[in-house]
């Protein structure tokens, strides 16, 4: 905190930079400084900060370092992920933001361990995976890491139970009942355990999903668009579920979404743009969600508004 001219107490909050100048947020709006001294005011409310001013994470479960992901070659050549420095913190619930396009799908399917990053390192609760072969990240998968995916992605012949205990019966691992009564009942599936994903509502096909993602108590779990399909109830179910799991059960949860609302279920947010990290907010709210995404979408106007000026020069 610094003082300005007003002796006003000073939050500075960056949101992104380009080189020409830094962006500051003003009582809500978004202001350039171009490299004037910085006229800020002091704000309460989640911040909105740039990778530099991300907050420490000491615990990580997840951690990448000069993460980067290219697809194809020559012409059809995209780097949908361009060196992601990233700690994703124990026992939180982190959501990924971005336009389409940014790399969030990429992002969370090199920390799952689903595709390979063509540079850089990842460490998943204390294993470096980066370089694992296909044999070895099968087995992480199965062991560590749960999967919440939009589509629930059940099997239509099995009943919501045998669905849940399927991570622990392919991994022939005995089920914790325990833990089976309390993700059940706290899922509010008691009574549909019997039934096949065609007899459940969305709502619950995607519940089921999620004690099936917890049941093995993985380090992590990874949720893409989980609500994209749900009614807003329907979403809020599933929403609240995977919050719980965090406050209650201790797990950690990574959440790519487009909903600002989904989002404000998190700890944190992570905005991706263009495969980078463009900025973080902690505890925000639905309202400090889409101010930050107009912000940011400001600044990336204003960043492309400034290119071709810098090439003149
Ligand atoms: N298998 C692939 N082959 C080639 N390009 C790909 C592949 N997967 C993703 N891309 C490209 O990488 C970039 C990032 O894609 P990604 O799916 O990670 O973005 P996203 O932020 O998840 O987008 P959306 O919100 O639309 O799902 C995009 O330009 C995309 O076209």
């Amino acid at each position: 905190m610094g003082r300005n001219s007003g002796d006003l107490p000073v939050d500075r909050t960056t949101v992104g930079s380009d080189g020409a100048g830094r962006w500051w947020r003003r009582a809500g709006t978004l202001v350039s400084t171009r490299g004037r001294a910085a006229e800020t005011v002091s704000e309460a409310g989640p911040r909105l900060v740039g990778p530099a001013d991300f907050s420490p994470v000491p615990d990580p479960i997840v951690t990448a370092r000069g993460l980067s992901k290219v697809y194809g070659s020559g012409n059809t050549r995209v780097r949908a992920l361009d060196g992601v420095d990233v700690d994703l913190a124990r026992g939180e619930l982190t959501a990924v933001m971005g336009p389409s396009g940014s790399g969030k799908s990429t992002l969370m399917h090199c920390l799952a361990g689903l595709d390979s990053p063509s540079e850089g390192s990842i460490v998943v609760d204390g294993v470096e995976i980066s370089r694992m072969s296909q044999r070895q990240l099968t087995k992480l998968r199965r062991t560590r890491i749960g999967f919440v995916f939009q589509a629930y992605n059940l099997v239509p012949t099995l009943t919501a139970a045998e669905n849940i205990t399927l991570p622990m019966d392919i991994a022939r691992r005995p089920v914790d009942r325990e833990r089976f009564d309390t993700i059940v009942r706290t899922l509010e599936l008691t009574d549909r355990l019997h039934h096949r994903p065609t007899e459940l509502s969305g709502g619950q096909q995607q519940r089921v999903a999620c004690a099936r993602a917890l049941i093995a108590a993985p380090s992590v779990v990874f949720a893409d668009e989980p609500t994209g399909n749900l009614d807003s109830t329907a979403a809020a179910e599933v929403l609240g579920f995977l919050r719980t799991s965090v406050d209650e059960l201790g797990q950690s949860v990574v959440m790519v979404t487009h909903e600002p609302t989904a989002a404000a279920y998190a700890h944190r947010v992570l905005f991706l743009a263009d495969g980078r990290l463009e900025a973080e907010l902690r505890d925000p709210d639905a309202d400090s969600i889409l101010d930050a995404l107009r912000e940011l979408g400001a600044a990336r106007e204003e960043r492309r508004d400034l290119a071709p000026a810098a090439a003149r020069r």
